[in-house]
């Protein structure tokens, strides 16, 4: 038994003579919430649509919850539900009907669209007509669709773009919702790390097709190393000192030094070491790299 909902083994895939995505071995554990995130054509909605297999995958490169794609479509679709681009809605029908209308399509009991609009929140809406509905609304009537015939795997690409804040939140707490009270195993992507932070348990970064971090939000954090920032008048004497004492300088400005920070005792004897040789230290602060600027460096660096 697969631990992972999805598993791609060195996946690669071209248009034509362009290389899309290469080598790619994605891992989303069951039950996480995999926030895929890469930068604007990095591959994301290509590589969601190879796991729908809307797009064709080599053989042995893709597996919905162990079981190969392309000789399993049937038994791997089923499992799986997808918002990809916009939602499929008739604007002229009411929520509810579109919900209805795709339980036919399914051949799946009418009651379950009711049972879809309290999951996402869309009740007091339903029997209003869809064009109606904000983009929110519209989005999550639109995971309401994804969620007629009852996946374990949910496939969202970019759910939260072009929405405002109060919708985003409202996407947001839906997928925590699904995941944590509903048992599903959900893959988002977004351009926004600060965006799937909030939600996300794993995190998959790729940059032209190629996967530069997989791992924990906390794994992510972790990489973002933590830096001292000294504040002193003379930094030239400042950094003599520091380099004299082995301390590695990462940048030095006019009045700021910045080193790697190991410990808050360390710190404390920079502070003595800098004061009793002559220096007016005015601060010692810890600083992190926010999410947001590593991710920026991860993609930028690859
Ligand atoms: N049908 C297609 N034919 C040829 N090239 C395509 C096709 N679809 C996408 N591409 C190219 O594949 C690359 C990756 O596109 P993709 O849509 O997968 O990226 P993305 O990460 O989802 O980006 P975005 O956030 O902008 O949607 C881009 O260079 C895009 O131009």
């Amino acid at each position: 038994m697969s631990n992972y909902a999805i598993q791609t083994a060195g996946l690669n895939f071209s248009f034509g003579h362009q290389a899309i995505v290469t080598d790619l071995s994605l891992q989303v554990p069951k039950g996480s919430i995999y926030g895929f995130l890469g930068p604007n054509g990095a591959g994301k909605t290509t590589t969601i649509k190879i796991l729908l297999n809307l797009l064709k995958s080599r053989a042995d490169q893709v597996f919905i919850f162990g079981k190969e794609i392309n000789n399993n479509r049937i038994q791997c679709l089923k499992r799986m539900g997808a918002l990809v681009e916009q939602p499929a809605i008739y604007g002229h029908l009411t929520g509810k009907e579109n919900l209805i209308n795709r339980c036919i399509i399914l051949g799946i009991k009418k009651d379950k669209a009711e049972k879809m609009l309290t999951l996402v929140g869309l009740s007091d809406a339903a029997n209003k007509k869809s064009n109606k509905y904000s983009l929110g609304m519209k989005q999550r009537l639109g995971i309401a669709l994804a969620l007629v015939s009852d996946p374990e795997l949910l496939l969202l690409d970019e759910p939260t773009n072009g929405l405002d804040p109060n919708g985003i939140i409202e996407v947001r707490n839906l997928l925590v919702d699904l995941a944590t009270n509903h048992g599903k195993t959900i893959l988002v992507s977004s351009h926004l790390l600060a965006e799937i932070e909030k939600t996300a348990t794993h995190v998959g970064i790729i940059n032209k097709g190629k996967l530069l971090f997989q791992g924990t939000i906390d794994e992510l954090h972790l990489l973002s190393k933590p830096m001292l920032e000294i504040e002193v008048e003379q930094t030239e004497l400042a950094s003599n000192l520091l380099s004299e004492a082995g301390i590695e300088i990462i940048s030095q400005t006019e009045k700021r030094i910045t080193v790697p920070f190991s410990s808050a005792s360390q710190s404390g004897e920079i502070n003595t070491l800098l004061v009793q040789r002559g220096c007016s230290v005015s601060s010692l602060s810890r600083q992190r790299k926010d999410l947001e600027n590593l991710f920026l460096a991860i993609t930028k660096t690859n």
